[in-house]
């Protein structure tokens, strides 16, 4: 299914934080170390971007072009061919011509085909088997994977007093892995573990990657979803291309035996449908694994004594 965005979804008004943050692990995916970087980077930062990633340049670049089309169409037209969505939260979705069809279909399935092999360079990473353990389920024929097109109108600063606008609130993405591109636009944040937001520069040349909810539940929270957003860009307007990949509905998501190792599991067993239905229905800001979260017993402190609260 593609769906495309309604312009800008702007939540609130308020300072953000605009320091720009050099240190995204970058991950050339030829490489013979690549397996245990792509490890190190998802317990880090659940967040990393790749290079040498077969994605072939015409594709991007045919798809870029599609999208810039779909939004730069006046709003009749839009509304002509169902690219608006009547409730300004709701997401417009739309039959697509043949030959749109061909061009997000190469698209989707070259970043597809990455998206499986990162996940099974992690398993290797990990040393667990099969090497497919996660890649199985995107590429399951079932799969519940979405692919999404943004649009952040740009907001300029005088209009909006020095204040940034939250072009896409802070959130995690539920699936197992995401795919992410922009058009050379600045806007995406993510949130490191020491609390700060940075802002990610773009980069042309490189597809970013989220673990997602998913991910992190399969790997009893050794590998982190990363807590981004997107705040508009002043001056130009940023078209994203995200890529989601899911399990199938019915797929049990656990943490993986092989992978505890003695340890207790943080998450109590649910289905990806379950998730969805429960995560869709909460607030986009919310921690939405919470309530999936096993009670941990009282933990003991160094001198032995229960700690109750
Ligand atoms: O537009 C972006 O760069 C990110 C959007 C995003 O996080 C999402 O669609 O889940
Ligand atoms: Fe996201």
């Amino acid at each position: 299914m593609v769906v495309l965005s309604k312009p800008a979804v702007i939540e609130h008004l308020s300072l953000v934080n605009n320091t720009i943050f050099h240190g995204v692990p970058l991950i050339d995916l030829s490489k013979p170390d690549s397996n245990s970087l792509l490890v190190k980077a998802c317990r880090e930062f659940g967040f990393f971007k790749v290079i040498n990633h077969g994605v072939p340049t015409e594709f991007i670049t045919k798809l870029e072009s599609l999208a810039i089309h779909f939004f730069s169409l006046p709003l009749s037209e839009k509304e002509k061919a169902g690219l608006t969505a009547p409730d300004p939260l709701a997401m417009a979705t739309r039959k697509l011509a043949p030959m749109e069809i061909c061009i997000v279909n190469g698209y989707v399935s070259s970043v597809k085909k990455m998206a499986c092999e990162i996940l099974e360079m992690l398993a290797e990473g990990l040393k667990i088997e099969p090497r497919n353990i996660f890649s199985k389920l995107v590429m399951d024929e079932e799969s519940d994977s979405i692919f999404r097109l943004n649009h952040y109108p740009p907001c300029p600063d005088d209009q909006f007093k020095g204040r940034n606008l939250i072009g896409f609130g802070e959130h995690t993405d539920p699936q197992i892995i995401s795919v992410l591109r922009s058009n050379n636009t600045s806007g995406l944040q993510v949130l490191l573990k020491d609390g700060n937001w940075i802002s990610v520069p773009p980069d042309q040349n490189s597809f970013f990657i989220n673990v997602g909810d998913s991910l992190q539940v399969m790997t009893n929270g050794m590998f982190k979803s990363v807590r981004h957003r997107v705040v508009a860009n002043t001056s130009k307007s940023r078209i994203s291309m995200i890529y989601f990949g899911g399990p199938p509905l019915c797929e049990k998501i656990a943490p993986l035996p092989s992978l505890m190792k003695g340890e207790d599991s943080l998450y109590r067993e649910f289905t990806w449908f379950e998730y969805k239905k429960s995560a869709y229905k909460s607030r986009l800001d919310e921690n939405r694994l919470g309530r999936f979260e096993k009670l941990q017993p009282p933990c003991v402190n160094k001198e032995r004594k229960i700690v109750l609260s």
